[in-house]
């Protein structure tokens, strides 16, 4: 059977990740990306690190890079890795391109990616996806994944088969909508971390910036609650009993959650990244989503919301805050 042919609609950090090792696997893959990034990738090739393994290197031969949707025209899988504000202009980009019986798939955070996706490209199957794991432009033309963990896609055999045979550990769920909600409570550090200007590690080393996240986790569980959603679990610790252990002193948290900090020193939030390029962030997509939620739910969601403010206003004028300066921001919001 002939290998599927791949492109990656948004070529940035993830993009390139799941691109270039399918890359190094032998598959075809387009990468559609803005002509800035696809010009570093073209004079440098891409560089696949972790600090676990010798980085993977791709020569430029070796890349398909453009700037615009046509080139997808060609895929049998479209995967979707622009961030969430981007989605519907992609996907209308894209609709004019996509081969019949093309599968499209949602590699994003948030929540609503793959309705969007479906709603622009009717006919066509979209499948939602998830990352677990962080990826940064370490530099350019350089990916650095910087923890381990099993990507999450809806069933697809051909898929599956194409990304194991990549080197892309992923498991197969049929529960993504509560995968997508477990997702956007971890995604709620993001801002956090983002305001931190640290190295995730360092970030959630210190028990004041977690028992941020803690506010945040407690007004989102209240928020699915009230709505009837109940997220998966996705790791060691139930979300409903992850606020108590992020609030734990510095010593004992280290203990109980060392698989959670299993976080080598490059890692940073995806949202990090944006205000570090002055891009605007997907913070609508993540504690937008919650204060949102809470409110159709005639409840209040704080904590989320002064986030919401502070990281729209670091958008426009960057600045980092210490552990406890935010925790008592938050707090004076309740
Ligand atoms: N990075 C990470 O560690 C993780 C990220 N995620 C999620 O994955 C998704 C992708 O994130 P990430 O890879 O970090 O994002 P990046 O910003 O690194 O990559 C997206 C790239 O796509 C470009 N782009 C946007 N729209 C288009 C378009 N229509 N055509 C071509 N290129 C386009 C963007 O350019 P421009 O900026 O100019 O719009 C950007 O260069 C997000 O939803 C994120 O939350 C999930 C887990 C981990
Ligand atoms: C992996 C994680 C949770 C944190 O880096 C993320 O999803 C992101 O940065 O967007």
């Amino acid at each position: 059977m002939p290998k599927p042919r791949f492109a990656v609609l948004g070529a940035g950090s993830i993009g390139c990740h799941l691109g270039g090792h399918l890359v190094a696997a032998g598959y075809d893959v387009a990468f559609v990306g803005r002509p800035g990034a696809m010009g570093v990738l073209r004079e440098r090739g891409l560089t696949l690190s972790t600090s676990v393994r010798p980085p993977v290197h791709l020569t430029p031969d070796r890349l398909v890079l453009a700037t615009g949707p046509e080139a997808a025209a060609g895929a049998d899988y479209v995967l979707v890795t622009v961030k969430s504000a981007g989605t519907e202009a992609a996907a209308q980009d894209l609709a004019p391109h996509l081969a019949p019986g093309a599968v499209v798939v949602s590699f994003q955070n948030g929540l609503h990616n793959p309705a969007t996706l479906r709603a622009a490209l009717p006919g066509h199957t979209v499948l939602a996806g998830m990352v677990p794991y962080n990826v940064v432009q370490s530099e350019p033309g350089t990916v650095h994944q910087g923890m381990p963990g099993r990507l999450m896609t809806e069933p697809d055999d051909m898929l599956f088969a194409a990304f194991r045979e990549a080197g892309l550990a992923i498991e197969v769920r049929t529960d993504m909508s509560e995968v997508q909600h477990a997702k956007l409570l971890l995604n709620l550090n993001n801002a956090i971390n983002a305001l931190s200007g640290l190295p995730l590690r360092d970030q959630l080393g210190q028990r004041a910036y977690r028992r941020c996240l803690a506010l945040c986790q407690r007004e989102a569980l209240a928020a699915y609650r009230a709505a009837g959603v109940a997220p998966a679990r996705l790791g060691p610790t139930a979300p409903a009993v992850t606020p108590y252990v992020l609030g734990l002193p510095d010593a004992l948290f280290r203990r109980v959650a060392a698989a959670s900090l299993r976080i080598d020193a490059h890692a940073r939030s995806s949202m990090w990244e944006d205000l570090q390029r002055g891009r605007r962030t997907e913070i609508d997509s993540l504690q937008g989503e919650i204060v949102a939620l809470a409110t159709a739910h005639g409840r209040g969601a704080p904590a989320n919301e002064r986030l919401l403010t502070l990281v729209h206003e670091a958008e426009s004028a960057p600045r980092t805050w210490t552990g406890p300066q935010l925790y008592a921001e938050l707090r004076a919001a309740r």
